[in-house]
């Protein structure tokens, strides 16, 4: 079998229009223009290009922009500060500050000080509650994308066996949540796992969130099984020339290409989906603060 590729920056162009005719629309009836506020603290070069990603596709949809840039140095009480400046700010809606945060911050307080309402990270406690008992509200941009792209493949979820590999608050554990919701029967495997091949082999569903570059090989996979690869790992390419690096995903690519029925690549699969749930998040945001119904097509 040759897995059918999943073509997620497609997918993700195909939302932006959607999310872009919301906007338009809240303008045009309502008079509000969406506004996402992005805050990168240091110049490590890889959150710089995603950030510069996430303001270029803002502005794209229509949306108000506003970006941020602190020095890798600056105090914990400033970001602080800037944070709440934002949580006041009637133009703003969305509020993402680029992780990892320098090691001199305390992640947790940054996060604790983003109002929940603006939250499109969905990393408050709040909105982590909200998407456990299926209350309305942001929910994580990743696991957002990934549900997205398998609904579309399946249609139905329900009575699938889902293996996640990953227990990260950020990936796998919101995953669960939503493979949860849509009735599948969820499996989190993680460091500690115990015959983890033999874990994956079950799955009609595989999500890949560890950060080990092509660590999922493919005699692991189901034949017919679906492979969601969230991972995203720099390795030298030293055929493209001296120095030079790739990206590549947690499975081997492949390798399970050879088993599965569909397979999501890297570059060009879950990523460029987290990026246009960002914008989805920002739309579900703007209308519950203006007390809207949030449009269904861009949630869970
Ligand atoms: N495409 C996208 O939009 C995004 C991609 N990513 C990428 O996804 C990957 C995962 O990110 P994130 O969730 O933040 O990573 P974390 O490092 O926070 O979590 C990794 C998880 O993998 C588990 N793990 C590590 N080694 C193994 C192993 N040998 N076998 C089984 N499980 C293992 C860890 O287990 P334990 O808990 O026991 O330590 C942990 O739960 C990274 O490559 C990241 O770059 C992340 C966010 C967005
Ligand atoms: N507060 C916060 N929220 C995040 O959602 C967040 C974060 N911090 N920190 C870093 C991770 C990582 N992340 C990605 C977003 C887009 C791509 C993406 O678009 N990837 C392209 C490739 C881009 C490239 O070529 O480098 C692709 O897979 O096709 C990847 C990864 C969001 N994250």
């Amino acid at each position: 079998m040759t897995a059918k590729i999943i073509d997620g920056k497609a997918f993700a162009e195909k939302l932006r229009g959607s999310i872009a005719g919301h906007v338009e629309r809240m303008k045009t009836e309502h008079g509000i223009t969406p506004g996402l506020a992005v805050v990168i603290v240091g110049e490590d070069p890889a959150s710089q290009v995603y950030v510069t990603n996430k303001a270029r596709q803002t502005a794209e949809v229509g949306m108000n922009s506003f970006k941020h840039e602190l020095p890798a140095n600056v105090p914990e009480a400033e970001l602080l500060a800037l944070v709440r400046e934002l949580n006041a700010d009637p133009a703003v809606h969305g509020i993402l500050v680029q992780m990892p945060v320098p090691a001199h911050i305390d992640a947790n307080k940054v996060i604790e000080a983003i109002d929940p309402a603006k939250d499109v990270d969905c990393f408050t406690p709040a909105n982590v509650g909200k998407v456990q008992i299926g209350l309305p509200g942001p929910v994580s941009c990743t696991p957002l994308g990934c549900l997205m792209l398998l609904r579309d493949e399946l249609g139905s979820l329900a009575g699938k066996n889902a293996v996640i590999i990953g227990r990260s608050n950020l990936v796998g554990k919101p995953m669960m949540q939503l493979l949860l919701r849509d009735n599948c029967t969820v499996t989190i495997a993680h460091s500690r796992t115990q015959n983890l091949a033999d874990v994956v082999r079950q799955a009609d569903i595989v999500v890949a969130a560890v950060g080990r570059p092509q660590m999922v090989k493919g005699d692991w996979i189901k034949p017919g099984a679906v492979v969601i690869d969230v991972g995203i790992n720099r390795v030298p390419a030293p055929e493209k020339g001296d120095g030079k690096t790739r990206l590549v995903g947690d499975v081997d690519y492949a390798g399970a290409a050879e088993h599965a029925a569909a397979i999501t690549p890297v570059p060009g699969g879950v990523g460029p989906m987290t990026i246009a749930c960002l914008l989805a998040n920002t739309i579900t945001t703007a209308s519950l603060i203006n007390d809207l119904l949030p449009p269904s097509d861009l949630t869970a």
